[in-house]
């Protein structure tokens, strides 16, 4: 295939963990994306503008909702959400497309999400394809879980920066898929259930096994 894959991380912690796993792989771009999805469409823009990439990837750690991906698995997007583009109404949420003002959900290449899901899975690994939801603010009630996980059937999980790196991506015409290691379970906020670490290590995992499927 032409071109390089791009991997979009939100901090250096993910961004190294990634690169640990590609090993010195020079078919693969690491970079930086800055947390929330406005930094994410902003430096993935930068770089699809200067290099020639045939897929981009949104990496990192991710919450997990509730009987949908349980902390320690992996789950990848079988589309992008941005779930707060929307308006609060007495009714309840209006998405844009709703509103008529534009869009809030990027699809994935099924063929794609196949191939990475059932690659990290035949490596061992518990791995889970749903809609990841992209939020500003990390999920930290269990009311506002069961709010997203109603309105988003499926949603399996949460995090801040896919749809921005998956709108870039989009602008374009590039294939984009998101990859999270869950890192903590999407609820009540609780610092103590967020196993990063792990969650890193995971991601080493999944980086090292990418090259088997996206080269
Ligand atoms: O609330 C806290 O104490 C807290 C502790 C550690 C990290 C955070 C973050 O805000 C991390 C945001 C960062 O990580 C991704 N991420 C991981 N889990 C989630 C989640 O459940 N919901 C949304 N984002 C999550 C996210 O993509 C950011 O890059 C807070």
């Amino acid at each position: 295939m032409n071109g390089k894959v791009l991997i979009m991380t939100a901090v250096k912690a993910e961004q190294e963990a990634v690169l640990r796993g590609l090993n010195g792989d020079s078919r693969f771009d690491v970079i930086v994306a800055g947390v929330g999805q406005v930094a994410a469409a902003i430096t993935t823009t930068k770089a699809l503008a200067t290099s020639n990439f045939h897929v981009v990837i949104s990496a990192g750690i991710g919450g997990g909702f509730r009987n949908q991906a349980e902390t320690g698995s992996v789950v990848v997007s079988s589309e992008i959400i941005a779930a707060d583009l929307g308006a609060q109404t007495v009714d309840g949420f209006s998405t844009v497309e709703e509103l008529g003002f534009g869009f809030s959900r990027v699809s994935v290449d099924r063929e794609l999400v196949i191939k990475v899901t059932e690659t990290l899975k035949n490596s061992g690994m518990i791995v889970k394809t749903g809609p990841i939801l992209t939020l500003s603010t990390v999920t930290g009630t269990e009311e506002t879980a069961q709010e997203l996980a109603a309105r988003f059937s499926g949603a399996t999980a949460e995090a801040m920066e896919g749809f921005g790196v998956a709108s870039a991506a989009k602008e374009f015409h590039i294939p984009c898929l998101e990859i999270r290691t869950i890192s903590n379970p999407v609820g009540p906020r609780d610092r103590s259930a967020w196993k990063i670490k792990e969650a890193l290590e995971a991601l080493e995992k999944v980086s090292s096994i990418l090259p088997e499927v996206l080269n």
